[in-house]
């Protein structure tokens, strides 16, 4: 079964690499939303695959790199799309949670998924 737990961070980018005139070359923030899903067994004795708190614990480090940033200034965020967020988010929680996705929203109605592929 897959659970996820939903985080928020506020945050400035541009980004470097769009077409002349593009809007978002332009610097700007975002109420970033990004949701960290795990799969696994469903415990027979606790009824859970593992603690939300868990969860959160293990976002936390990474959101206190994120919240309030410029993300450019960011090591390996020098081009801060959504996807590449995503990644970046992926590879430090990897090694600490059986990840199955991990969601990044920018805006309402904007975001990607990753699930580890290159
Ligand atoms: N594939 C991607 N496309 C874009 C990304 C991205 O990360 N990956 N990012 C941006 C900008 O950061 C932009 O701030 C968000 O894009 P957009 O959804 O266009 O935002 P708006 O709310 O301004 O949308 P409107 O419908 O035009 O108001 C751009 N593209
Ligand atoms: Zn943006």
């Amino acid at each position: 079964m897959e659970i996820f737990r939903e985080f928020t961070f506020e945050a400035a980018h541009r980004l470097p690499n769009v077409p002349e005139g593009h809007k978002c070359a332009r610097l700007h923030g975002h109420s970033y939303r990004v949701a960290v899903h795990v799969s696994g067994d469903v415990d027979p004795r606790t009824g859970w695959v593992m603690d939300f708190g868990d969860l959160k614990r293990a976002f936390e480090p990474v959101r206190e790199q994120l919240d309030h940033y410029y993300l450019n200034e960011v090591p390996g965020l020098e081009n801060p799309t959504s996807e590449v967020l995503a990644r970046w988010i992926w590879r430090r929680l990897a090694d600490r949670l059986p990840l199955s996705a991990v969601t990044v929203r920018e805006t309402c109605t904007s975001g990607c998924v990753y699930r580890g592929e290159n």
